[in-house]
């Protein structure tokens, strides 16, 4: 252990000299002695001496009690003070410097070495409390802490530590009275805090609070006050004694959090937090009001609104890229409910990494689009849409008409553009006031809905302008007829108000491409035939060329009459004989119809065929034709005539598979008349034109009917094609014999399709055949049957009857 060293500052030289002796006699070091209070604290500052032995009158200005103030201030170094004076006033001042010791002249060697034992004791002591004060600080320090001390029974703060830092104020400011420091805590937390003090003063205990101190400079600062009531063994003092914290960051961190807390469980939006496997691990209220979840079918699944199996497939894996490389996804998709409905959401997912950068979660925000889309929908059908018909209005009727136009532009087809005016609405506006003016648009625009197709468009361009749009017309006609029908919806009796009355329309009507390539060509144009039809009268239609409207009304008449005579049963058939032309034989007959008119007389079939064609009716007219031809040939068979080959015309409207074969086996079946021995004549450019047409006549020759091509000749079949259809005969037409013999090409033709019918293994026969000349020819070529004037013209039943009676030398039963 080293020897303590020791300063003597002593101004008297031998005093000082002996001193020093004295204390190596005892086994203490010694510096160099210093007889000023200059002299000493040099001697401090450099010899760095263990203990100063003071004497208080020195050299110098400064005595030995100013020397060791400021030894203290600069030093730990102990002080004892040597004096041959005890008056009270010095005493005191030594005193206040708070001294190790006081060695009054003349001292013993013991009391010397007592002392400065006793002084270095102490010394050491106090260091070890400075170390251990010392280490408490930083650590608070460290903490971002101070101490602070109340004294409990007089409630002043006795010490507050770091106060600038806490409050803003210096340690005196704060220090002394309660209400000093209640002053600078904020006006909402003050009387918490003093209850809080209040409360552990008189009863012990921990206390513990969090409050808002207020700086000079307006800022507030959150506080952490922690402490116990603590008793001195020594004063029996009450004091409080903690620890003092600045707690603002973390309690806007609080804040924050709470906010964002709010946020998440407040938002309309779902939220959901996903682990790296896309399983949910936390989930708002929002999602589960978009998904229609429970909660526990929500935590650990994947999120069941992205679920591909309905709505719009997520394409994970691309999903998963785009998050990886942007880190964050976002699309809108129909997303799928809990009860599998779907609805439209726009999904936002973005990663969240870690301070490393790798994904740790993702988040993934769901907003319903429902609502937006209904908007936008409802704003789509307020701009395309007159509000008060609901029809669509002039803009989209524009789109719609452009659509119509390219597209028949595209299959070289037609559209009709009606224009249609009320008649007289002004009238009825005027009168009637105008909420039944409305009341009656609305009115109208219904009746037009139902008088067009589904396909058509009916729109409304304003006041009591109506346009149709007529796509895929096949003949002018149809779209007179609509327009009839259009004007007759709306010529209906209307009651509105209490009055039932009767509003007529007029409409005009434009053809694309016939009378307007552009738009504006063709509204122009129905315009103008809206008001012919207004000047004609009103209450009608009108084309745009006068032509097309005498037509369509000529056709309209005719059509009105066919089913007038139809419903009548004034169609009536008439039969031509077929016949083996070696022999002369009846071999069969053809049914032709014809309309025994009560004005016009005996109408052939181009008074019936063409309109019943463009009506529609030729189904049933040509499932009566086949019924009347089936039961007549039924009588002949039941009058006792030999049997014969019926051959009935079928259109190529009536070669429905799904219709014709079923309704001739029925009829087959009621009559009983042999399959083989019923004809079906079909022409060859039905067989060409017609898709159904195959698929029918494959059925009909699994019934056994026959097939026979009519008007053979007149299309383009090549002998390919023949091959593999299922006919029997194939029947020449009479344009070809009609040239026999003069024209070599008809006679060419002529030949080529007997020959092609004989290598075919198909029956021939010849229709027209007026002359021996062309039976000759026909006969020399190989062809054995024929059809014509030569043999008999078409007649009544009765007539055929009588003339197969006469061949056959019968007289049929034909009652
Ligand atoms: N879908 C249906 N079509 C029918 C039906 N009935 C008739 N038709 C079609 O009408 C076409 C014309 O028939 P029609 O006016 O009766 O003329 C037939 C004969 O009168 C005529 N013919 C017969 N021989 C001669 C002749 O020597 N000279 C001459 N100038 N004309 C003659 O030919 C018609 C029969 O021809 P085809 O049917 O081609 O064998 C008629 O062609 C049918 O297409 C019906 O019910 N449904």
């Amino acid at each position: 252990m080293s020897k303590a060293r020791i300063l003597v500052v002593e101004d008297e030289r031998i005093v000082a000299l002996h001193l020093q002796q004295r204390l190596k006699l005892l086994g203490y070091d010694v510096t160099t002695p210093a007889a000023s209070g200059a002299q000493a604290l040099v001697s401090v500052r450099d010899e760095r001496p263990d203990l100063v032995l003071m004497d208080i009158h020195i050299e110098g200005p400064m005595d030995g009690i100013d020397t060791a103030r400021e030894i203290s201030r600069t030093s730990d170094t102990p002080v004892i003070y040597l004096t041959a004076y005890s008056e009270q006033a010095t005493l005191e001042r030594a005193r206040a410097t708070r001294p190790y010791g006081y060695l009054i002249k003349p001292f013993s060697e013991r009391e010397l070495h007592a002392t400065i034992q006793m002084a270095l004791e102490r010394r050491d002591a106090d260091l070890v409390v400075r170390q251990s004060e010392e280490r408490l600080l930083l650590a608070l320090e460290a903490a971002d802490m101070a101490s602070w001390e109340l004294d409990a029974t007089t409630k002043s703060v006795l010490h507050v530590g770091n106060s600038h830092r806490f409050f803003g104020h210096p340690q005196e400011v704060l220090a002394g009275a309660w209400d000093g420091f209640l002053a600078r805590v904020h006006d909402e937390d003050r009387h918490q805090v003093d209850r809080v003090f209040s409360h552990t003063s008189d009863h012990g205990g921990l206390c513990s609070t969090e409050f808002r101190s207020v700086h000079p400079d307006g800022t507030l600062h959150w506080l952490k006050i922690q402490g116990k009531l603590f008793t001195g063994n020594v004063d029996r003092k009450s004091r409080i004694i903690g620890v003092i914290q600045d707690i603002t960051e973390r309690r806007r961190t609080e804040v924050q959090l709470q906010q964002a807390a709010m946020v998440f469980e407040s938002a309309q939006e779902g939220i959901l937090i996903l682990d790296r496997a896309f399983d949910v691990i936390n989930f708002n209220r929002g999602y589960c009001t978009i998904s229609g979840c429970q909660d526990d079918e929500i935590i650990g699944k994947f999120p069941h609104i992205l679920d591909t199996s309905l709505g719009t497939p997520v394409d994970r894996r691309s999903m998963m890229t785009t998050l990886a490389a942007a880190g964050r996804w976002h699309g809108e998709i129909l997303g799928r409910r809990r009860d599998d409905s779907l609805l439209p959401v726009l999904v936002n997912i973005a990663s969240v990494c870690d301070a490393k950068g790798d994904v740790t979660h993702y988040v993934a925000l769901f907003s319903d689009m429902t609502a937006i889309r209904q908007a936008q929908e409802q704003f789509q059908h307020l701009a395309h849409y007159d509000p008060l018909t609901d029809l669509p209005n002039r803009l989209l009727a524009m789109d719609r008409l452009q659509q119509a136009m390219n597209a028949a532009q595209r299959r070289n087809g037609t559209v009709a553009l009606l224009f249609i005016d009320l008649d007289h609405f002004k009238r009825i506006n005027d009168t009637l006031g105008h909420s039944v003016g409305d009341e009656l648009l609305r009115t109208v625009a219904k009746r037009m809905r139902l008088a067009v197709r589904q396909e058509d468009t009916v729109a409304r361009l304003g006041g009591d302008e109506f346009m149709v749009i007529v796509d895929r017309v096949e003949q002018p006609v149809c779209v007179a007829e609509l327009s009839n029908r259009i004007i007759a919806r709306i010529c209906e009796p209307i009651a509105l108000a209490g009055i039932e009355f009767t509003v007529s329309a007029s409409v005009g009507i434009s053809l694309f491409p016939d009378d307007g390539l552009t738009q504006d060509d063709l509204i122009r144009a129905a315009d103008t035939a809206m008001y012919v039809a207004k000047d004609d009268g009103r209450n009608r239609f009108a084309f745009y060329t006068k032509e097309m409207t005498r037509k369509a009304t000529l056709y309209m008449e005719r059509d009105r009459d066919l089913r007038r005579g139809f419903d009548m049963g004034e169609l009536v058939l008439h039969y031509q004989p077929q016949i083996e032309m070696a022999s002369g034989a009846v071999l069969g007959v053809e049914a032709l119809i014809r309309w025994q008119h009560p004005t016009a007389g005996l109408l052939g079939p181009d008074a019936v065929i063409p309109i019943a064609e463009k009506s529609g009716l030729i189904v049933p007219i040509g499932e009566w034709v086949l019924r009347e031809a089936c039961a007549q040939a039924c009588a002949w068979r039941r009058a006792g005539l030999p049997p014969l080959q019926m051959a009935v015309n079928v259109s190529a409207r009536q070669m429905n598979p799904d219709r014709l074969p079923q309704f001739l086996k029925t009829l087959l079946d009621e009559t009983g008349l042999p399959a083989e021995r019923l004809e079906i004549e079909i022409t060859e450019s039905t067989l060409q034109n017609e898709d159904d047409c195959l698929a029918t006549l494959l059925q009909l020759k699994r019934l056994g009917l026959m097939v026979a091509i009519d008007d053979f000749g007149t299309g383009y079949s090549c002998m390919g094609s023949l091959k593999s259809l299922p006919i029997d005969r194939l029947k020449i037409d009479r344009s070809f014999i009609r040239d026999i013999p003069e024209d070599r090409d008809s006679e060419a033709i002529t030949e080529a399709i007997i020959a092609m019918a004989h290598r075919l293994n198909r029956t021939v026969i010849a229709e027209g055949v007026e002359t021996l000349a062309q039976q000759d020819f026909l006969r020399s070529r190989g062809c054995r049957e024929g059809q014509g004037y030569l043999y008999a013209r078409p007649m009544a039943a009765t007539a055929v009857a009588a003339l197969l009676a006469e061949r056959f030398g019968l007289a049929p039963d034909l009652s």
